[in-house]
């Protein structure tokens, strides 16, 4: 967990710095900058090509930026490559779920909580006493977070046979159990119904007052981001449009002119 005191007040847990992303021609990010804090849900809004999964791609180091950076506690994390965010504190959801669906909903959660783990592969042949320790608190802490997402019932179910709503709490699971400091989601209420939106508002709320968890939220879904947000940015065509509350960003007459353009709801 982020200790707030270890960082100069001023310094945010993320900054996006002027990051800019072309591919050929095309000018999918311009120049967009923005700060998230300790603690924020923050979220992520835009029409359709706006520029939304290329900026989470850059956060999660699928795409690398042609210009600008981006800072995690005041470090640049370009260099680092994606399946090495974890090691920094930066966890992720996919948006049509990507988990090892012949495994078990243990072993997935499990292999989350490993990407944490400082043991390598000499240590644990030989089964040495800090390798057993760390198993155990490898055990300890992927049964306590079935235990919050309510995953103990089907800890030992095949993640295939399960509806795609629990697949998505497990997916969450496994995030979780990498111990982020920040925890990205890519539209998360994407094929859920209205009960099982609500439900996860609630717990990407309860995430962050519980486990101190910042969040960032790519999501199409209004409803859910005007109602957990603390703070709004807005895209469109690769720029920044707004930034600023919920309530501030709505009403903000380029955001809605943006989304009357277009065919978002
Ligand atoms: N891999 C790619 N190659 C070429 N162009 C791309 C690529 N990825 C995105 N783009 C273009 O970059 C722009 C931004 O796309 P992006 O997918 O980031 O938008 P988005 O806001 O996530 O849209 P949506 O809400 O539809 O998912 C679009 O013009 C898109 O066509």
């Amino acid at each position: 967990m982020t200790d707030p005191q270890a960082l100069p007040a001023a310094t945010p847990l993320l900054a996006v710095c002027n990051v800019s992303v072309t591919f050929g021609g095309i000018v999918a990010l311009n120049g967009v900058s923005f700060d998230m804090h300790q603690g924020q849900i923050l979220g992520l809004i835009g029409p359709n090509g706006a520029g939304k999964t290329t900026l989470f791609n850059c956060l999660s180091r699928l795409y690398q930026p042609s210009a600008g950076d981006i800072l995690m506690e005041g470090a640049s994390i370009l260099r680092r490559p994606p399946h090495r965010i974890a090691e920094i504190g930066i966890g992720r959801t996919f948006q049509n779920v990507a988990l090892f669906s012949n495994l078990s909903v243990l072993d997935n959660v499990r292999i989350g909580a490993h990407a944490r783990t400082q043991s390598d592969i000499i240590s644990d042949s030989l089964r040495l006493p800090g390798v057993r320790r760390g198993e155990a608190a490898l055990n300890a802490r992927v049964d306590e977070i079935l235990g919050y997402l309510e995953l103990g019932d089907v800890a030992h179910n095949v993640v295939s046979g399960l509806p795609f709503g629990t697949q998505k709490r497990v997916e969450l699971a496994r995030a979780l159990a990498t111990e982020p400091k920040i925890l990205l989601l890519d539209e998360p209420a994407g094929g859920l119904n209205h009960e099982e939106v609500y439900a996860l508002g609630d717990l990407i709320r309860r995430i962050r007052n519980d486990r101190k968890i910042t969040v960032l939220l790519v999501e199409h879904h209004m409803g859910l981001v005007m109602s957990i947000a603390d703070h709004v940015v807005a895209l469109n065509f690769g720029r920044k449009l707004a930034d600023g509350t919920p309530a501030a960003v709505q009403s903000d007459p380029d955001v809605i002119k943006a989304y009357l353009g277009s065919k978002d709801q």
